[in-house]
């Protein structure tokens, strides 16, 4: 009979604690700052937020002077800081870089990435480095990077664009660009075009394994270790995603390094400017550095993989968020659409585009690089911080401003800056002035736009929208002063008097530069 009492004062305690817990765990929803939970840390406020972990970190952030440090579960010993104050990003990615390695914890989340620049330190991140920044930053490279893109511009974004417009259905702007960036980002590495953009939209399982891979790398760094490593030995949810696309990403890489190792040893002699590939310049380099693994093959898919991941969804977000945007924003189209007619007419009224030298598109610049600004916050950009106005990053006197990069950090700062940021600026140009200078964009009415959970801040449910051609836009049609016709897509927007405010990217903890760094000074 006592054990039945106790049994019974038992089950009444634990319902009275799951009470409380439930309490605390629907009050939390309301409440900004997260609860730091006693052996719990702050887990149970970013479970009960995970379907809105942007939104929630940069509330968090928002109210803490950009900077808050995320307690973790007491076994997992790894509490998280997160910041948008531009005075830490310097402090960390500059001022005091060699006290923030990557560490191991950081290389045990990113395995995938093996002894790739991501995820190396020391000797042997200072060799990738100095390797890609050799090549890239080469004059041959400039002009394999230009005939690479507008080829893929020509045999296949303008042409799936007309297909669809002609079909008047909805598109996917962002699967389009995923897709435009895996096939220039193989085509400039192995030589390889998979032909990902073509109009049957094939399904192409390395394309899609990318995607898998940052995803399940961004709950990695979210969830406890303890659950990935009981998914990894129960080969269930996002470890067996993660096998799945390693195993496919493997193959896809090893199969053509295996190809080009044979192209290479077939060339006896020295390399030609004007025969250079990318793809064989970095075997060539990295030939013989076997890396920490001792395997060679291995050690140059680690590198390659690393260079797939830096150029793909990259590129492809920034297009995305920047197109969202623009739809947004007519008037920054109209002002993008009057810079390029300018600059084309100066070209003796050619219409080839590439005859514009983008470097003069200064307008479409700064709508690039406000569409790829973080950490929309007063203090930082201003009262008018959560407009969308490329004018903040053009002066008085016509030239592009440059933002110390602990202010814009989106191709990172300090030693680990992004070596591709050049390269994206001209791929991220040619794309958006072809498809500005050919279509209007429309985004499908009703369709959510969000950040999905994932390393590269990506659209949860892609971009739909329509395409419609200019030159079929008859009615009202305008003539700008260099004499183009052209209709504003602000006409279309009544009463408009000054800039849309939105949520833009940039005010979410933007998770492409997140940094997951183990302080040297906490062991
Ligand atoms: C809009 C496009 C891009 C954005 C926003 C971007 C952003 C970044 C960021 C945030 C980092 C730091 C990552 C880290 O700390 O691990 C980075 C590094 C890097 N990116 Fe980019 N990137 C872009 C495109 C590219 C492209 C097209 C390439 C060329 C393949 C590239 C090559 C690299 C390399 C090699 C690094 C490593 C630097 C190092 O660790 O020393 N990126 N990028």
């Amino acid at each position: 009979m006592g054990f039945l009492v106790y049994l019974f004062i038992l089950f009444l305690l634990s319902i009275f604690i799951s009470f409380l817990i439930v309490l605390h765990i629907s009050r939390q929803k309301n409440s900004v700052i997260p609860i730091n939970w006693p052996l719990l840390g702050s887990l149970p406020a970013t479970i009960v937020n995970a379907h809105r972990l942007h939104d929630y970190a940069t509330d968090i952030m928002a109210c803490n002077d950009g900077t808050f440090v995320f307690k973790s579960p007491l076994t997992t010993n790894t509490n998280k800081l997160c910041t948008t104050n531009p005075s830490d990003v310097h402090h960390i990615l500059s001022k005091n870089f060699s006290n923030y390695p990557r560490g191991h914890r950081f290389r045990k989340i990113f395995d995938i990435l093996g002894d790739g620049f991501s995820n190396t330190d020391g000797d042997l991140w200072h060799f990738h480095r100095r390797t890609i920044m050799l090549l890239l930053k080469s004059p041959c490279f400039g002009s394999l990077l230009e005939d690479v893109i507008w080829n893929k511009v020509e045999s296949g974004l303008l042409p799936v664009l007309e297909y669809l417009s002609m079909q008047e259905v909805e598109i996917d702007l962002q699967d389009v660009f995923e897709r435009f960036s895996f096939d220039t980002i193989c085509k400039l590495l192995f030589d390889h075009d998979p032909k990902s953009m073509s109009l049957d939209f094939a399904y192409i399982p390395c394309e899609k394994a990318l995607s898998e891979m940052a995803e399940v790398m961004f709950w990695r760094y979210i969830m406890p270790r303890n659950v990935r490593k009981l998914q990894q030995l129960l080969r269930i949810g996002n470890e067996k995603k993660l096998s799945d696309a390693w195993k496919i990403l493997d193959e896809f890489i090893y199969t053509i390094v295996a190809q080009k190792q044979d192209e290479l040893n077939k060339l006896k002699c020295e390399f030609k400017d004007e025969n250079f590939k990318l793809s064989t310049a970095l075997l060539r380099e990295y030939k013989d550095q076997g890396g920490s693994t001792g395997n060679p093959n291995k050690f140059l898919r680690d590198a390659l993989l690393n260079l797939l991941v830096a150029g793909r969804d990259t590129t492809s977000s920034a297009l995305s968020w920047f197109f969202y945007l623009l739809a947004k924003n007519p008037m920054v189209e109209d002002k993008i659409q009057e810079e390029l007619h300018r600059e084309l007419e100066k070209e003796m009224g050619e219409k080839d585009f590439r005859a514009i030298e983008f470097d003069k598109l200064i307008y479409l610049h700064g709508a690039l690089s406000e569409a790829l600004s973080m950490g929309r916050m007063k203090s930082i950009w201003g009262s008018d911080c959560m407009e969308f106005k490329p004018e903040r990053w053009i002066s008085v006197d016509g030239r592009i401003i440059r933002q110390p990069s602990y202010m814009f950090p989106a191709f990172n700062a300090g030693p680990r800056s992004c070596l591709g940021k050049n390269m994206s600026f001209t791929q991220l140009k040619i794309v958006a002035a072809t498809i500005i200078y050919h279509y209007h964009v429309d985004l499908v009415e009703g369709h959510l736009v969000v950040p999905s959970n994932s390393i590269i801040l990506k659209m949860k449910n892609g971009l739909k929208v329509t395409l419609t051609k200019r030159s079929e836009v008859k009615k009202d049609e305008q003539k700008d002063r260099t004499g183009w016709n052209w209709e504003p897509a602000s006409a279309k927007i009544k009463n408009r008097t000054g800039p849309t405010i939105l949520p833009v990217p940039g005010s979410y903890w933007f998770l492409s530069c997140l940094q997951m760094l183990e302080p040297v000074l906490e062991k």
